[in-house]
């Protein structure tokens, strides 16, 4: 959350449940498999569980996936459960309880970090997403990598992005992903390379004898964009066909229009056919500088 807060929209400016229902069951048809609640935050949004029951039925989604900050999440891990959510990637930058609050200016580490264990102890395959951050947390990258000595985790360090909010636009990363590597390296000379899935977003490995693992997303380096089949909604209805791009049509409007199912699957076939080659062309196509947050494009 940027430190001046966001602004909140109108409910009426956000797509509903009914319209997101209805998105879904179009991409559905047209292969889309998986599915990635985000947000913002998924459990500050009423009714999240009974969206998520209908998410889940839909025919052709085989995959419902959450990614959290881990603030209200352990009220609902039995319905996410029951609803047949297998993974959850829990965003903890750090494992220091002062640095958390200078992080998120929030004195929640305690519960986040419950949930964390409570997630693993019900069985959810749990990503833990920790951002790296020059003068933040980098005394965290190791007591982090150490959470999958014991635990069925997978601590995943992400290179940071310029979506800050204020139009940060850095020619050089402090910590990319050899960085973090050569980091990694020095303390756990063994690391070994496992093999990726095809369209992780992880380089993934393994501390000898640990029991998770641990992986690096190249988000800023863009270095996996050749496998990309990833597509993205925002909570207006923009839909973005690379986290890089400013928003390639808007859903909500067409679908306020009265654009037809049919329609609509065309519109989402033209901007999926002219997607950028990779995250670096859809950077250069913007029309806005990156001023946009995080917090509304929901990572
Ligand atoms: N550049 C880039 N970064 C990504 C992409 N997907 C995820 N990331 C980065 O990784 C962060 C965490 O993503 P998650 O929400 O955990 O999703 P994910 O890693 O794609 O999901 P799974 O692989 O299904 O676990 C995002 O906030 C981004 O910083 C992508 O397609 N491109
Ligand atoms: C924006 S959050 C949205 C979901 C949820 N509110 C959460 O905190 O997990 C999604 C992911 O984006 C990551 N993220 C936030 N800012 C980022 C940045 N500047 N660069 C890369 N990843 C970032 C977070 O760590 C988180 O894992
Ligand atoms: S094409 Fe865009 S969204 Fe996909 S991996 Fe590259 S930067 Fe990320």
């Amino acid at each position: 959350m940027p430190e001046e807060g966001i602004k909140y929209l109108p409910k009426s400016k956000l797509l509903s449940y009914e319209e997101m229902l209805r998105m879904v069951n179009i991409l559905a048809e047209m292969g889309i498999n998986k599915v990635r609640i985000t947000g913002g935050e998924p459990f500050v949004r009423n009714n999240l569980i009974d969206f998520l029951e209908k998410l889940a039925e839909i025919e052709g989604i085989n995959d419902l996936s959450i990614t959290t900050n881990g603030v209200f999440t352990g009220d609902y891990i039995k319905q996410m459960k029951s609803i047949g959510i297998r993974s959850v990637n829990l965003s903890l930058d750090t494992l220091d309880k002062n640095r958390f609050y200078k992080i998120t200016r929030r004195d929640e580490f305690d519960k986040v970090y419950e949930t964390l264990f409570r997630l693993i102890d019900e069985g959810f395959e749990v990503k833990v997403n920790a951002v790296v951050m020059e003068g933040k947390n980098i005394e965290d990258l190791i007591p982090l990598a150490e959470l999958t000595r014991n635990n069925n985790v997978s601590v995943r360090f992400i290179e940071e992005m310029p979506f800050n909010g204020e139009g940060a636009h850095y020619a050089r990363l402090e910590w990319d992903m050899l960085r973090i590597l050569e980091e990694l390296n020095l303390h756990f000379p063994d690391l070994q390379k496992l093999q990726d899935g095809p369209y992780s977003t992880s380089y993934n490995y393994q501390i000898p004898g640990y029991q998770g693992n641990v992986g690096i997303i190249a988000a800023f380096s863009r270095t996996f964009c050749g496998t990309c089949n990833r597509i993205r909604v925002t909570a207006t209805g923009e839909l973005k066909t690379c986290l890089y791009d400013d928003g390639v049509l808007n859903v909500r409007d067409l679908m306020r229009g009265g654009v037809s199912d049919e329609e609509l699957k065309s519109e989402f076939m033209k901007a999926f056919r002219n997607r950028a080659k990779d995250g670096f062309e859809a950077e250069s196509n913007r029309k806005n500088i990156v001023k946009e947050s995080m917090t509304t494009i929901g990572g």
